[in-house]
């Protein structure tokens, strides 16, 4: 069985189209004005509405308003939703869907307590700390900070391109790879070549 993939930030149709195409599992949407990566509420149900059945929206938030993401649920296809700041367990079961918890890796960084936070996730995303960023961070983190084991899947996150998505999997067999900057031509635009290359080197065996 090959490792899922969730290709995060779109913020165009016809690189839905690329992720699709090349036969990705999951897209991103992200809801967060900051990121050069933001998509308002239209641009994302033009988005959502030519991605196919099994293929999962995920919608992105990083410390939304309880109001804002009912919003965005009220008017997009959403299949997943993904808390990517500091919300806690409470607030992302409240609003009754699938979600991931997005956590920022440090050298101290408990798993096993995270995980009893969030036990009524779909998967915990370990994605690169870095001060300020919360995240599309483009670096990679300590791979050997990925526990070998756990209860929740684990969705790797940060930094990973065509060239280390093998190599990742190789060293921390993750549920799913997620990645952002690394298929991309430029900020919030993405390759459909660096995506395709991405499968390709996903399915390869290191
Ligand atoms: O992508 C963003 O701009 C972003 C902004 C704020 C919070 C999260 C963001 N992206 C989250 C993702 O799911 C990325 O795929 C993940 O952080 C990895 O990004 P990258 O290192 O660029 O592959």
């Amino acid at each position: 069985m090959r490792t899922r993939v969730k290709i995060c930030g779109l913020t165009r149709t016809e690189d839905a189209q690329a992720v699709v195409n090349a036969g990705a599992d999951a897209i991103g949407l992200v809801f967060y004005e900051p990121s050069p990566r933001y998509v308002d509420i239209n641009k994302a149900q033009e988005i959502a509405a030519g991605i196919p059945a099994f293929v999962t929206v995920t919608a992105l938030f990083v410390n939304p308003t309880v109001d804002y993401v009912q919003q965005v649920l009220s008017n997009v296809r959403i299949d997943l939703l993904q808390f990517h700041g500091a919300e806690s367990g409470e607030f992302c079961r409240q609003f009754g869907r699938n979600y991931i918890k997005a956590v920022p890796m440090k050298a101290d960084t408990d798993i096993d307590k995270i995980a009893d936070e969030f036990y009524d996730c779909s998967g915990l995303l370990l994605d690169t700390y870095k001060k300020g960023v919360p995240g599309g961070t483009g670096e990679t983190f300590n791979w050997e900070l990925v526990p070998q084991e756990c209860r929740k899947p684990i969705i790797l996150a940060g930094g990973l391109t065509p060239q280390n998505a093998a190599q990742a999997i190789a060293e921390t067999s993750p549920w799913a790879l997620d990645v952002s900057g690394g298929v991309e031509a430029g900020k919030g635009i993405k390759s459909a070549e660096k995506i395709t290359q991405f499968m390709q080197e996903v399915m390869r065996k290191v």
